[in-house]
């Protein structure tokens, strides 16, 4: 038939998205640098984005692919997640090879740099409270709790009601003093210490001494790091939208292919 790809191909499409040649040849100058850090987002990217953050779980290839490089001589493995690394850790299944920072690159194995202080946890539990309150007029929005921020969700609210709440979380306690704001998909996250996943990267990046990182990233949170990325680093984006990635793929799918790539190279060359 005409314009149609012979099966086999058609098949590689659903299992395996084809990584264009530029990414394809960064992928293999990156996985030749002696010690590499491959990092990646959690819901997005290792995750396909779904209606309730519970059901969150993982591709399976993507986590495979990520242990496996957690154990190849000379590389590391992490997610870097919006989610509470307890959370992120339970979610993903991830083995104790793999680095978890979680709360948006603020929260490590150790803990937070410095605990919050009486008056953020006096902060944050009106901005609960004001959340809940906002979220009971609006069917079909929830409240996440975190250690250091909460997130309103709206992906499950009629487009109206989600815009409404956003709108009243926006003139509320996102305008408060000492609140720090994060615009995600289908949400706003506020937090109560600034958080940057760019600035967790530097802290990986110098702690596991590694010559380059790999990192994918689908949301605004993300382009934190991207933008502490540096030559030789490689920086994927997944889906669409604006970016300071020089990279780019389509879905959690395209993830994997990247992910089983390095991989493949690094256990290859070990
Ligand atoms: O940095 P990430 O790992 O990408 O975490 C960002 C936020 O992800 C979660 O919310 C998003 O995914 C949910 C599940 O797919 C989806 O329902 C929601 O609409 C998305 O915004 C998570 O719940 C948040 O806490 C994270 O900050």
């Amino acid at each position: 038939m005409g314009g149609q790809l012979p099966a086999d191909a058609r098949r590689r499409r659903v299992t395996a998205p084809v990584l264009d040649d530029d990414l394809r040849a960064a992928l293999d100058a990156f996985a030749a640098r002696p010690r590499v850090l491959v990092a990646s987002d959690y819901d997005g990217c290792v995750s396909p984005i779904v209606a309730r953050p519970e059901d969150a779980v993982p591709n399976p290839r993507s986590m495979a692919a990520l242990e496996r490089c957690a154990t190849a001589p000379g590389a590391f493995a992490a997610l870097v997640s919006g989610r509470a690394r307890a959370d992120l850790r339970a979610l993903s299944g991830a083995s104790d090879a793999l680095t978890l920072v979680g709360s948006h690159g603020a929260e490590f194995a150790e803990g937070f740099d410095s605990p919050i202080t009486d008056g953020q946890r006096d902060l944050l539990n009106e901005i609960i409270d004001d959340f809940r309150s906002i979220s009971a007029r609006f069917p079909g929005t929830s409240v996440e709790v975190k250690p250091i921020s909460t997130t309103l969700h709206v992906r499950n609210a009629t487009p109206d009601d989600g815009a409404a709440a956003l709108d009243l979380a926006e003139t509320g306690p996102a305008s408060w003093d000492g609140v720090h704001v994060t615009h995600g998909k289908a949400v706003i996250e506020l937090a109560v210490i600034e958080t940057s996943k760019g600035h967790a990267l530097d802290r990986l990046r110098a702690a596991m001494g590694v010559d380059a990182v790999l990192y994918l990233g689908d949301d605004v949170t993300d382009e934190k790091a991207f933008a502490h990325l540096r030559p030789g680093d490689v920086g994927v984006k997944v889906g669409g939208g604006p970016t300071a990635a020089r990279y780019r793929v389509a879905d959690p799918d395209g993830v994997a292919a990247v992910l089983e790539t390095i991989a493949s190279l690094r256990v290859a060359a070990s």
